[in-house]
């Protein structure tokens, strides 16, 4: 459901950084409502530092976060959260000692969108269903993935960032993780900034992407025939 026109992230003259250093130097990047964009790049290039920005964990030395025009900038993840934006980190953020059911109850205010909420990951995910009360911790790192996924879908996000949720995968349940992806964005017109390093994943879901390079936007474009040799070209070693 994409609708044509409409921007749904603006980040405007970003720059953010640990300690000294400026880790993302100054990036402008827009996404339009109910799209995917694959953001790519080497290893420490700042795609996780640019999602914790834009989700309010790190917060901005210079520039401005829009969504739907509302400006967001500074705001706390909690209220990212209340306004309609998702977050899929990279390191496994369950709660390795409790339940499937209850790292996905933990991601509701309360009960009542529960059942609702738990039909809809278990159309992606059937296997969640089966073993509500085994322990996160005791699932294999590619189960624990589809959980990170559905627990940050509990919330029907409009925005989601998406960090390396294909990493350590099976191709099989990557392509899960693009039908769920892709049927959020079909079914309600979810926008996702997906950073991944596994390019033909990336390219199968997204509408368009970008390149980081040492914290600046080195390309981007529209995932066309082209797309691929483009980025091909930035991750060679
Ligand atoms: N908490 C931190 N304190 C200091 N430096 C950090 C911190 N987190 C990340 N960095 C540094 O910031 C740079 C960018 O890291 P980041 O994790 O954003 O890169 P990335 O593009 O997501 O990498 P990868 O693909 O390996 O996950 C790296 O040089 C990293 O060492």
């Amino acid at each position: 459901m994409r609708e044509a026109g409409r921007t749904k992230l603006a980040i405007a003259g970003l720059r953010s950084g640990y300690g000294a250093t400026d880790v993302i130097a100054g990036i402008s990047l827009e996404i339009p409502a109910g799209e995917i964009c694959a953001l790519m790049g080497k290893n420490g290039m700042g795609k996780t530092t640019l999602l914790k920005s834009v989700m309010g964990l790190l917060p901005l030395r210079e520039g401005r976060v829009g969504l739907d025009g509302e400006d967001i900038t500074g705001w706390t993840p909690a209220r990212l959260l209340a306004r309609g934006l998702g977050y899929a980190p990279q390191e496994l953020p369950l709660f390795q000692d409790l339940t499937i059911l209850d790292n996905l109850r933990l991601a509701l205010r309360d009960d009542r969108a529960l059942a609702p909420a738990l039909e809809r990951v278990f159309g992606y995910f059937p296997f969640l269903a089966e073993r509500l009360n085994q322990k996160a911790g005791t699932l294999s790192g590619g189960e624990q993935k589809m959980l990170i996924l559905s627990r940050s879908l509990m919330l029907q996000p409009d925005l989601l960032l998406v960090d390396e949720i294909s990493e350590g995968v099976q191709p099989s349940v990557v392509q899960r993780i693009a039908r769920a992806l892709l049927g959020e964005c079909e079914r309600r017109g979810m926008t996702v900034l997906l950073v991944e390093q596994n390019l033909g994943f990336a390219l199968s879901v997204a509408h368009r992407w970008a390149v980081l390079k040492l914290g600046h936007i080195q390309e981007s474009g529209e995932n066309d025939a082209a797309a691929h040799a483009r980025i091909m070209e930035h991750l060679k070693i």
